[in-house]
């Protein structure tokens, strides 16, 4: 079933201003370009191809250069589509997208509006990730900025070559750890762009705020480091002092270059993930997408959870199956949220079970990070719990813990066992169970397999798209419970209200705004998470909560008397080609 959300404009507080109106307008002042004839065409970001007017044809000198019919965008995209659907594989598809953002972005974005349900896993995961396993073999044509550590000593330049110079939002990544797969190098590309790809398309951002970068510090992969085509700089990664000069030399350029921009930080291996953004949260306007994007739409998935079954989330026990940064991250969420509805903080930490490879954190444990030193089990408490080895497995904690809440970040395929699964639903009757490693290849157990383990009770969420799940004459739909219900949201609050930070209470608010677009805790029924279909007016909603929060906690440089919801629906920008005069050459 699908849910209608009413229009963020008619939900928020404030006057009834015609937002809609003054977008049409400003869409409908004419643009003056510098650019005309075939570098016009070549522009991604002004093209419009067969879309162009003919007096347009005439004052850009484009007369010939374009086929006679001159179409709306909504033709180029029925084209578009008809050309997408004849591809039979998703790595066809995903170079075929690209391509015609490469080329032209507003009907990149037309299309993927059109059609975000089918779009969405070909430029983002899983199929991204396919894509910057193989970056080299499928590269056509320059996208973002590589800043190699060759190229240390001209990262300034770097910069101003850009073809983007009022940029908003960066993507930034190292390529160390891309989604389960590992170290991609420059490969990792892939994901910033498409991280971007979802900034515009869901989170309204408009693409010419937008910059992918990636830190090409060499690769410790073998299998990329002996491909020909490898088109990366063929090194072992640097590391140590090393790395973090050049990282800081790298964001210290992007503040003096872009100081108003929001830098996301991406799929960075947890050896660096926490500690860059500890180094950085306070000096710069970021936020780590895979510890604290990831933490904030899952709080978001169970508190729409919990308020569809009447409880809080207190009241939950939880195992996490990997306490990697994001594993770590989403606990101390889940940890803040119990504290906010009345726990003390040692009382929501007993509750949370956080089991790597080495089995679960306990007191004493040799060689833990220290964001994993906070989330470690009493041994009075789990002794009993042991196994031969000493260590306390994830079965056993499924055995004496009885969790209800059963978290996968762990990046291994399968570890959810058929009898993990059933000794948690022995203990509890509608256990929540989240795999959310990607890309679809990682996850800990498959949806299908969970609901039949289950006898259909189970409450799942996914990190990759799955299908629904038919069992016994039942349809289950299964919320995707990634980052990108969150990111856009962020992106879009922060750029609304010029926020120069993102706060923790930021990010709770997103999470609690997305629980309140929840299909399933508005009606007791249906999906835990909305439809992708709904994604933009979810985003506003999240992008009004943030915002709001920025200015609680006094990050916000709004100027007075703006109302917020205006300044979200007019920055909120739309794939419509505008009018063009020219401005001299
Ligand atoms: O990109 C995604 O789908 C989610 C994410 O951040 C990750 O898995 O690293
Ligand atoms: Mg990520």
């Amino acid at each position: 079933m699908s849910v209608t959300l009413r229009p963020v404009a008619d939900t928020l507080r404030g006057s009834k201003t015609t937002n809609k109106n003054m977008l049409m307008e400003d869409i409908k002042r004419p643009l003056y370009i510098p650019y005309a004839g075939p570098v016009l065409l070549e522009t991604s970001l002004l093209n419009k191809g067969s879309a162009f007017s003919e007096e347009e044809r005439v004052a850009f000198n484009l007369a010939g250069l374009l086929p006679e019919a001159i179409e709306t965008i909504e033709e180029q995209a029925e084209r578009a589509y008809l050309q997408f659907q004849s591809f039979s594989n998703d790595m066809d598809k995903h170079i075929y997208l690209r391509n015609i953002q490469d080329t032209n972005e507003t009907l990149f974005y037309r299309l993927v509006n059109n059609h975000i349900t089918e779009m969405m896993p070909i430029i983002y995961t899983p199929t991204v990730g396919q894509a910057c396993e193989q970056f080299s073999n499928i590269y056509r044509r320059a996208r973002g900025l590589m800043v190699s550590y060759p190229n240390r000593h001209r990262i300034d330049d770097i910069l101003n070559n850009a073809t983007r110079h009022n940029v908003r939002v960066i993507v930034i990544t190292d390529g160390e750890r891309i989604l389960g797969l590992g170290d991609q190098g420059i490969g990792g590309m892939g994901i910033p762009i498409g991280k971007l790809s979802l900034y515009t398309s869901c989170g309204g951002i408009s693409p010419a705020y937008t910059l992918p970068i990636v830190l090409d510090v060499g690769t410790d992969n073998p299998q990329r480091l002996n491909d020909p085509m490898y088109m990366g700089w063929r090194n072992k990664r640097i590391s140590g002092d090393e790395y973090n000069e050049f990282v800081d030399d790298v964001l210290s350029a992007v503040q003096r270059r872009w100081p108003n921009a929001l830098v996301q930080f991406e799929d960075f291996a947890q050896k660096n993930a926490m500690p860059l953004l500890e180094r950085y949260k306070d000096r710069l306007c970021c936020f780590n997408d895979d510890i604290q994007g990831t933490a904030a739409v899952t709080v978001g998935s169970l508190l729409a959870a919990c308020k569809a079954a009447g409880t809080q989330l207190k009241e939950q026990t939880i195992a996490f199956l990997g306490a990697g940064s994001a594993g770590c991250g989403i606990a101390e969420a889940i940890i803040a949220q119990m504290v906010s509805e009345g726990l003390e903080d040692h009382q929501a930490r007993e509750k949370v079970h956080m089991v790597d490879r080495w089995g679960l954190l306990q007191d004493g444990m040799q060689n833990l990070l220290p964001f994993q030193q906070k989330l470690t089990q009493c041994l009075e408490k789990t002794q009993s719990w042991c196994g031969d080895n000493g260590a306390v497995s994830l079965l056993e904690v499924m055995e004496h813990a009885k969790p209800t809440v059963l978290i996968g970040v762990s990046g291994a395929p399968g570890l959810f066992t058929e009898e993990v699964i059933k000794t948690m639903h022995k203990h509890y009757p509608r256990p929540i169970v989240f795999p959310l490693s990607n890309p679809t290849s990682r996850v800990e157990a498959i949806p299908e397999d969970i609901l039949r383990w289950t006898r259909g009770q189970a409450l799942v969420a996914t990190g990759s798209p799955f299908n629904p799940v038919e069992l016994e004459g039942e349809v289950f739909p299964i919320a995707q419970c990634n980052n990108s219900y969150i990111f856009p949201g962020i992106g879009l609050g922060v750029l609304a209200c010029n926020a120069d930070r993102v706060t923790d209470g930021m990010l709770m608010a997103s999470s609690r705004a997305l629980a309140e677009c929840s299909p399933l805790a508005i009606d007791g029924e249906g999906a835990l998470l909305p439809p992708l279909e709904q994604i933009q007016e979810v985003s506003k909603q999240i992008a009004f909560a943030v915002a709001r929060a920025a200015m609680t906690d006094g990050v916000a440089k709004m100027i007075k008397n703006v109302d917020l919801k205006d300044a979200i629906e007019r920055q909120f920008w739309q794939p419509e080609y505008r009018d063009y005069k020219r401005t001299s050459f």
